[in-house]
């Protein structure tokens, strides 16, 4: 395994960071660490677009580890994520790969104690990893902290941080933003990530390493559609649940629904059915939200109803299904949350419950989905063509080299042939 070592610290990790990875379970980079890492560890501003459980949180946790270990000093990186669940699941990748170094991280997220927060911030942490508007909330309020020196600010789900929308962030950004030093390495990533680019190139980055993965849609998710009318709709998702629960004892299941309304009423009409259901939705208490989250994670419940607060980035190895209960509104909305299942490397299935109001949604998914595929097809063609030319190229020269063997033997032989006549003629005169 001293090759596999090879590729991580080949990459510019060191050997105890390298140790560390492996004890995650981390032993080959994947195509965004092997391509976005070395571009970091040099200084560079880095964008990297890569498919769901791909591995994108490993890309920057470690060259900033990396970094930490050569110069250890206080609030050296801030990473910023849309939700909170997100925010202790990257602090959690932090605190595994960091230990050797004694790292201080600190989490500010809402719902949360604020007060113990704004202590932990005065402790001078190594990393700060927070959802934008609590941060924004102490920035306004304490000037207990600097982060003057930071060397990192790391955007996860960039493009939903930055998207203007609803969940507005950009106020907060602003508020943060202006307390950071412009000399500073940015870095930004998230599976879909090119339809906002020109926003994202606009938060101060100077030239950044731009990598985008070639593949976009995972291959080992089994996406599926099933039409079936509004009415009845519930009544199917039961019928899919049974199924599913009849065949694999073991699967856990992640439902989403639009709103938190539905979460609680679909929660409500599946545990009616004896199904171990627990909800995640932005109504709730967050110390309820952690819990439940954890209880699904530790697969005491096997079934998560969830709205799009858990569509992105959450990381639960065992789940093997998402359904969505309803078409999400957006493409990329719907990548991220079939995204949950069909992870570094393993096999999933993604099921959409699609209404005869919905077929247009599909449409648009498909579109996105299948230009992705489209891309890939053409790209796999392009590749074929490419190889077999090379083969065909190859092929040539072979024959080349052959006929040239060809020509040469047959000479020796002619000249051979006439050395005898030569040498018989001697011997007769
Ligand atoms: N090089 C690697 N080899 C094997 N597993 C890895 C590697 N890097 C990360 N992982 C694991 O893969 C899983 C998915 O990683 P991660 O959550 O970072 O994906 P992601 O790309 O951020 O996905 P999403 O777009 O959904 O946020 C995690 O359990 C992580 O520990």
């Amino acid at each position: 395994d001293k090759a596999e070592m090879g590729d991580l610290s080949s990459l510019g990790l060191s050997d105890w960071l390298v140790k560390q990875c492996k004890q995650l379970g981390i032993n080959k980079p994947t195509p965004v660490q092997e391509n976005c890492m070395p571009a970091i560890l040099e200084g560079r501003d880095c964008m990297g677009c890569a498919k769901t459980g791909s591995g994108k949180t490993a890309a920057f946790v470690l060259p900033v580890l990396q970094k930490l270990s050569e110069d250890p000093y206080g609030i050296f990186c801030l990473v910023l994520t849309p939700t909170r669940e997100l925010a202790y699941q990257i602090a959690e990748q932090f605190r595994v790969l960091g230990k050797p170094l004694g790292l201080r991280d600190c989490i500010i997220v809402g719902g949360m104690d604020m007060v113990a927060q704004a202590l932990e911030l005065s402790n001078q942490p190594h990393v700060v990893v927070a959802t934008p508007g609590r941060l924004a909330d102490h920035i306004r309020s304490s000037n207990t902290f600097s982060m003057s020196r930071i060397k990192f600010l790391i955007l996860d789900e960039a493009d939903r941080l930055l998207e203007q929308g609803c969940t507005d962030f950009t106020k907060d950004l602003e508020v943060i933003m202006g307390i950071l030093p412009a000399k500073r390495q940015t870095l930004l990533f998230s599976a879909t990530l090119t339809d906002t680019l020109q926003e994202l190139k606009n938060i101060a980055m100077n030239k950044p390493f731009f990598w985008e993965s070639k593949t976009r849609t995972v291959e080992e998710l089994d996406q599926r559609y099933i039409l079936t009318p509004e009415k009845v709709k519930d009544a199917y998702l039961i019928h899919l649940i049974q199924t599913f629960t009849d065949e694999h004892d073991d699967w856990s299941i992640i439902i989403f629904t639009n709103t938190c309304k539905n979460c609680q009423i679909l929660t409500m009409m599946l545990r009616e059915f004896n199904f171990p259901t627990i909800s995640l939705h932005s109504m709730m208490k967050q110390k309820q939200r952690f819990a439940n989250l954890a209880k699904f994670k530790a697969s005491v419940y096997k079934i998560l109803i969830a709205t799009d607060v858990a569509a992105r980035g959450l990381d639960i190895p065992t789940v093997q299904v998402v359904i969505n209960h309803n078409t999400p509104g957006l493409p990329k909305i719907y990548i991220h949350r079939v995204g949950r299942t069909a992870r570094a490397g393993r096999n999933g299935v993604s099921i959409t419950l699609v209404t005869q109001y919905d077929i247009h949604l599909v449409h648009s998914i498909e579109e996105q989905i299948r230009k992705s595929l489209d891309l890939e097809a053409k790209r796999r063609a392009e590749l074929e063509k490419i190889k077999s030319q090379k083969k065909l190229f190859k092929q040539k020269i072979q024959e080349n080299i052959e006929r040239q063997k060809h020509r040469q033997l047959k000479k020796k032989l002619m000249k051979r042939k006439q050395m005898k006549k030569k040498k018989a003629a001697q011997t007769t005169v």
